[in-house]
């Protein structure tokens, strides 16, 4: 992808992890462009990540083929009303903001539509991110190779062709990293609360989580047999796993993903 000028407007978490798993897939780092108004973060990123830094989001956008817009929604309209003119037809968008509508990013951008709406995550940085994808009606096939091989670099992509589930990508693995994460620490706290020391229950739960994730990751069963096979009947997991029902273990999950997927609409709305 050395041909490919790739500019990110805002380099925060989720800039710097897709940044992060483009280096770690062999692009030059001094190649990659990110304007951010933040000194504080314009000199991480540099120092970090060796990445060439502005302060101006128009001249950065002008020396783009593909422009990642990662800054947060509430931003987004201004962004893009700053970004629109220094745009020309060639431009491939990639707006990674939730919630917001294809739509209304081409019309931030006066009609622009070489646009893809991504929802990748922050396990991008190691490269084993998952992004959804959805295309608006002026991005050409050549446009979603190259928007795949930018966001497979960072991970797996999954395009969605109705773009409304979007909202629901979101809910699932945009925000799923922080499921997992909030697993671990609920475990923590119960292994401690049940009498480990603290930091035992922590390195427990963590390494279990990795454990868990490699075997989802490079095992050819899904998720439901995986569980299987820790489950000996009678056992010590069915009592876990009889308590998580009992307690609507389901529910919980179900309404979680619905609440993400309203903030995600809210958002999109403005
Ligand atoms: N953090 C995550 O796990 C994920 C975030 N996203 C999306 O990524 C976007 C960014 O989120 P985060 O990186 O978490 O937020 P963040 O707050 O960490 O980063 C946003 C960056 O944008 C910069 N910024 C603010 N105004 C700007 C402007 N006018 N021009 C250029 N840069 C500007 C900020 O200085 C900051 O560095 C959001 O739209 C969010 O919905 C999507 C998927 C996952
Ligand atoms: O919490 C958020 O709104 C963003 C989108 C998905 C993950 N973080």
């Amino acid at each position: 992808m050395e041909d490919v000028r790739i500019t990110f407007i805002g380099g925060g978490n989720m800039g710097r992890a897709l940044i992060g798993g483009l280096i770690a897939d062999g692009m030059r780092a001094e190649s990659i462009h990110v304007a951010d108004p933040s000194e504080d973060q314009r000199r991480s990123l540099a120092e970090d990540l060796g990445v060439t830094v502005h302060d101006d989001n128009v001249e950065a956008t002008r020396l783009a083929d593909v422009l990642v817009v990662a800054v947060k929604p509430q931003v987004m309209d201004d962004v893009l009303a700053s970004v629109a003119d220094a745009i020309d037809g060639h431009t491939l968008v990639i707006s990674v903001a939730a919630g917001m509508p294809l739509a209304r990013i081409c019309k931030g951008l006066g009609g622009h539509d070489r646009v893809v709406r991504a929802m990748p995550n922050t396990p991008a940085l190691y490269q084993a991110g998952m992004t959804g994808l959805a295309a608006a009606g002026g991005v050409s096939e050549t446009d979603r190779e190259r928007a795949t091989q930018v966001l497979e670099a960072a991970g797996e992509v999954a395009w969605v062709d109705d773009e409304a589930l979007m909202d629901v990508v979101t809910a699932v693995s945009g925000s799923g990293p922080a499921y997992f994460f909030s697993l671990v620490e609920q475990l923590t706290a119960a292994g401690t609360r049940a009498g480990l020391p603290e930091v035992t229950a922590a390195r427990l739960a963590r390494q279990t989580a990795y454990g868990a994730g490699t075997m989802l990751a490079k095992s050819d069963v899904d998720a439901g047999e995986l569980r299987k096979r820790v489950t000996s009947p009678g056992g010590t997991t069915a009592a876990a796993l009889e308590s998580l029902a009992s307690n609507e273990f389901e529910r919980i999950v179900d309404e979680a993903v619905q609440a993400a997927v309203k903030r995600g609409r809210e958002l999109g709305e403005g």
